[in-house]
């Protein structure tokens, strides 16, 4: 996270809070993008002022550098084995805490990393909460051997759930394909809004070439949301069953 950029308060406000649930000795998983760099920065401070003793698993290799640099421990996942708590920004959070996430191609690791951690807590920003997934393009990474194929199934499988037409975008940035942490391409879904995520999530897995998507359902335990005047709102699963 650059420090000479503003930091953006209600990001900060939901950094700032989740900082506080982490405990001395945790094995502690760190996101990516803007928010989980706000994370870390803050848990950085944290740690050195009062010497706490962590272990943190990284979700990317930016991630993983940024931590390292703060003066963070950052091992291996195969390392460390099971985590304590994993802590990673949202495209989209819905009431029921489903989640996209993949907007900055890191949703393989990101998944792997939340699902092999006994809690996982979102920070985002208000403008993420959602009343139902769809309106950000969903994530799917694939493998780059045959992808135009694989983007044919999905949009196959798109078709037979009744979302026909919606473009899938190969995602690139300075006209070149965007290459993820694990060497794969990006496929934007943009699907205005998703009628049965759970379905698609399924339909999504079944297709060969199809590595992951960013649909994260039932992994979510608590989402804090930053509000810009620096006040924070939680959701928990519990509140939502
Ligand atoms: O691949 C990226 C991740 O899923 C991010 O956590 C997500 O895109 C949210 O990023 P930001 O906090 O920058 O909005």
């Amino acid at each position: 996270m650059s420090q000479s950029s503003p930091v953006d308060p209600a990001k900060d406000a939901a950094a700032r809070a989740a900082v506080a649930l982490v405990q001395n000795g945790m094995k502690l998983g760190l996101g990516t993008g803007s928010t989980a760099n706000i994370f870390v920065d803050r848990l950085a401070e944290r740690v050195h002022a009062e010497g706490m003793d962590l272990i943190c698993a990284s979700t990317s290799k930016a991630t993983a550098e940024q931590a390292r640099g703060l003066g963070l421990v950052v091992e291996d996942l195969n390392d460390i084995g099971w985590l304590d708590l994993t802590i990673d920004g949202a495209d989209e959070v819905d009431p029921d805490l489903n989640l996209i996430k993949g907007g900055g191609a890191a949703h393989l690791r990101e998944k792997i990393v939340a699902t092999a951690s006994d809690r996982m807590v979102v920070v985002a920003d208000q403008g993420k909460v959602v009343d139902r997934l769809g309106a950000f393009k969903l994530p799917v990474e694939v493998i780059a051997f045959g992808w135009k194929t694989t983007r044919r199934q999905i949009e196959r499988a798109l078709e037979r759930l009744e979302l026909a037409d919606r473009p899938v975008i190969l995602r690139e940035k300075d006209g070149q394909p965007v290459i993820t942490d694990e060497g794969n391409l990006i496929l934007d879904l943009d699907l205005g809004q998703i009628p049965d995520a759970p379905q698609l999530a399924r339909a999504l897995s079944a297709i060969a070439g199809v590595v992951e998507h960013g649909l994260f359902l039932d992994i979510c335990n608590l989402a804090i949301i930053g509000r810009a005047d620096g006040s924070v709102v939680e959701l928990e699963r519990e509140d939502l069953q």
